[in-house]
């Protein structure tokens, strides 16, 4: 189905300035949208980039102003009425007003809702709001932990996702003494294979993290209202200077959700990522969207940038089905992971010893290739992604085989 444009002087109103906020603010000046612009965004900083908030920002390696995608003056220089450190309180749709909690009220013609998601926290019956424990989701939030970042500090770190392992490979990097502690039976086993989990196990094993699975978190002890140890459920207890929890986001569905619009595991949108209003659109982390036979919410920076691109085309008139592609990476310590397609629903998987100590885990079900991990092999991984994008699916035993050329899969 295609969207009619809309008026090129209509007022495009987007809440939340993170990724696909942005993404959607920038592609519509980009393709020629002429009306007003109001990004909205509840923190302070002009929009910036997160993946780095777990690797170079957390290291010490990059400063705050080289997180920003654009600098401030961009904003300006495009009239894009940027409002920081305000929040969207209210949606009224038959008004097609936004209310502010300042008080302020914003009209609209078209709405975007880019709110993300925020991190699951510990339950404050287990100590989670004790001082010293933090999550890993905004700038604010790195900021608060920076001064924990010291030789022989003791983390526990609370989840192994890639979120918590991020974490870790920084602490190690650092000098402190890391415990990571996951309580399903192994490390990222929401998202990855054994074989992948096992690599990453080895490596941080190597590094001299302590990587406890099967462990679940049972109370967190303070003194002085300060997390000191952390008691697990089969009664052991590990001292702690400090903890980080990387146990998952929700995604932010709430004002949503008060002004009557379809949930579904994040707000619901159709293929031109179109809420159940066809005047809202939604983007990103926050948004449930048609994949297969059911409905998928990704939490990736490049379902974030395709998704508000599709949304900025839909409103100039493009064609614009949102067709994902979903990828993504992590970095850690010397090991650039790189995913292409998504592995749910996978029956087997084959191993492809790649060069220069690289390797990649191909995920099938049946015949048909789902997703590969490329572990330091960004060849492969970009033969892959073509590969799975043009719905290409090459048998286990030949992409197993070392010595096949992959590139000539793609002809
Ligand atoms: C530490 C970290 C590392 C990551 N690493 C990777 C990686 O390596 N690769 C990858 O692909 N992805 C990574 N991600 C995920 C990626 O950053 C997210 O998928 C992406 O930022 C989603 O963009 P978004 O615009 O949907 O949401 P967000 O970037 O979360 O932006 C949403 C914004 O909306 C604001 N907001 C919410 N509600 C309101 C409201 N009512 N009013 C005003 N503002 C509001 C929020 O404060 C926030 O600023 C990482 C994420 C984190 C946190």
């Amino acid at each position: 189905m295609r969207d009619e444009p809309i008026d090129p002087c209509a007022r495009i109103v987007v809440i939340g300035a993170g990724q696909a906020g942005f993404t959607a603010c920038a592609k519509l000046r980009d393709l020629g949208h002429q009306g007003p612009i109001t990004l909205i965004g509840e923190e302070a900083h002009p929009p910036y980039q997160r993946p780095p908030l777990s690797k170079g920002y957390l290291l010490g390696e990059i400063t705050e102003d080289r997180l920003y995608f654009r600098p401030p003056s961009f904003y300006e220089e495009r009239s894009i009425d940027l409002r920081l450190s305000s929040m969207a309180s209210a949606i009224d749709r038959d008004r097609k007003v936004v209310a502010l909690a300042d008080g302020a009220t914003v009209p609209y013609d078209r709405l975007i809702l880019t709110t993300g998601a925020r991190p699951r926290t510990l339950p404050a019956q287990i100590g989670g709001d004790l001082d010293g424990v933090f999550c890993v989701r905004n700038l604010a939030d790195i900021n608060a932990m920076a001064e924990h970042f010291r030789q022989d500090q003791r983390v526990l770190i609370v989840g192994g996702g890639y979120i918590g392992l991020e974490a870790a490979a920084v602490s190690a990097k650092l000098g402190l003494k890391v415990t990571v502690i996951e309580a399903a039976p192994r490390i990222l086993q929401r998202v990855a294979c054994p074989e992948t989990a096992a690599y990453f196990r080895d490596l941080h094993d190597r590094k001299g993290v302590t990587l406890l699975e099967g462990a679940a978190l049972e109370t967190l002890q303070g003194e002085e209202g300060h997390v000191r140890s952390a008691r697990l459920a089969d009664g052991s207890v590990i001292p702690v200077d400090f903890v980080i929890a990387g146990v998952g986001v929700v995604p932010n569905v709430e004002l949503a959700q008060a002004a009557g619009l379809s949930i579904d595991n994040g707000i619901a949108v159709d293929e031109n990522c179109r809420t159940s209003d066809p005047q809202i659109y939604a983007a990103g982390d926050c948004a449930s969207f048609p994949w297969r036979s059911g409905r998928i919410r990704l939490e990736s920076v490049g379902n974030a940038i395709e998704q508000a691109e599709a949304v900025a085309w839909s409103l100039t008139g493009a064609p614009s089905r949102y067709d994902a592609k979903p990828w993504f990476w992590s970095d850690q310590y010397e090991v650039k992971l790189q995913i292409a397609g998504l592995s749910a629903g996978y029956d087997t998987v084959t191993t492809r010893p790649g060069a220069a100590g690289g390797v990649s885990y191909w995920y099938y079900r049946g015949e048909e290739l789902l997703a590969v991990d490329a572990m330091n092999d960004p060849r492969v991984y970009m033969v892959a992604k073509r590969l799975i994008e043009a719905g290409r699916s090459p048998s286990a035993v030949i992409v197993g085989d070392p010595a096949t050329d992959l590139k000539a899969l793609l002809q």
